[in-house]
C-alpha cells in the first residue's frame, strides 16, 4: 500500500493487505454565491458525468500538493488552499485495487474557470446538484460537505460501475490521520 494511504486507519486487517490507489477530488466553493464548480468529464474514467477535479496522486508529492495541481490542470484555477472534508473508499466487483479518493474544498483561489482537454467547467447551486449526472454515491455523502461535515465513506460497486451493492457512511470530528494524508 502507498505509504501516503489513510486505508490502513479505517478498515479491517484483511482490507490492510489489499493495494490501493490514491486520488484527489476538489470542489471549488463560492462560499458568497453558494455555488460549486463541477466539470463535465470530456475522457476516460467517468467520462460524460459531472464532477469535481481531480486524478491520481503522483510520485513525489503530497495529496494536497497533487489536489492543487488537478485543480489547476483541469479548471484553471489557482488554488491558494485547500480543505479535507472526505475520504472516499470505492471498491469494484473483479478489480482487486481500491480506489482512495481524498475530498478536497477549494474555497480560496486566483483565476477564472477555463475548459480544458478533460473538463468543461459548470457552476452550480450547493443545494441544487445534478445529481443524476454524477457518480451514483454522490447523493449520500454530498450532504455532509454542505453542512461542513467531515466524513468517511465506502461504496462497493458492480463491475458496472453504476451499482452500489453495499455501503457505509460516517462523519468523523477530524481528518487528520497523523499527517498522512498532508
Ligand atoms: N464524485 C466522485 N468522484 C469519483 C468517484 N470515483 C472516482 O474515481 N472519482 C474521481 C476521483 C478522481 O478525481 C477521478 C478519477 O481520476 P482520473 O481517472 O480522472 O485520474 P487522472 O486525471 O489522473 O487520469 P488520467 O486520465 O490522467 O489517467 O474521479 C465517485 O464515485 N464519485
Amino acid at each position: 500500500m502507498d505509504p501516503r494511504s489513510v486505508a490502513r486507519h479505517v478498515e479491517s486487517d484483511a482490507d490492510r493487505a489489499a493495494a490501493h490507489r490514491l486520488y484527489t477530488l476538489v470542489f471549488p466553493v463560492d462560499a458568497a454565491a453558494g455555488r460549486v464548480l463541477l466539470g463535465m468529464k470530456k475522457r476516460g474514467f467517468g467520462r460524460g458525468k459531472l464532477n469535481g477535479f481531480g486524478g491520481k496522486v503522483e510520485a513525489g508529492e503530497t495529496v494536497a500538493q497533487g489536489a492543487v495541481r488537478e485543480l489547476a490542470e483541469e479548471s484553471g484555477l489557482a488554488a491558494r488552499s485547500v480543505e479535507q472534508c472526505g475520504l472516499l473508499l470505492f471498491y469494484f466487483e473483479g478489480d482487486p485495487t481500491a480506489m482512495e479518493v481524498h475530498v478536497f474544498q477549494a474555497r480560496d483561489y486566483a483565476g477564472a474557470a477555463a475548459e480544458s482537454d478533460e473538463m468543461r467547467p459548470e457552476w452550480f447551486p450547493v443545494d441544487q446538484m445534478p445529481f443524476d449526472r454524477m457518480w451514483a454515491d454522490d447523493r449520500f455523502w454530498w450532504p455532509c460537505v454542505v453542512d461542513g461535515a467531515k466524513f468517511v465513506g465506502r461504496f462497493w460497486f458492480k463491475a458496472d460501475q453504476t451499482t452500489i451493492v453495499r455501503q457505509s457512511l460516517v462523519r468523523v470530528d477530524s481528518l487528520d490521520f497523523g499527517g498522512a494524508a498532508s
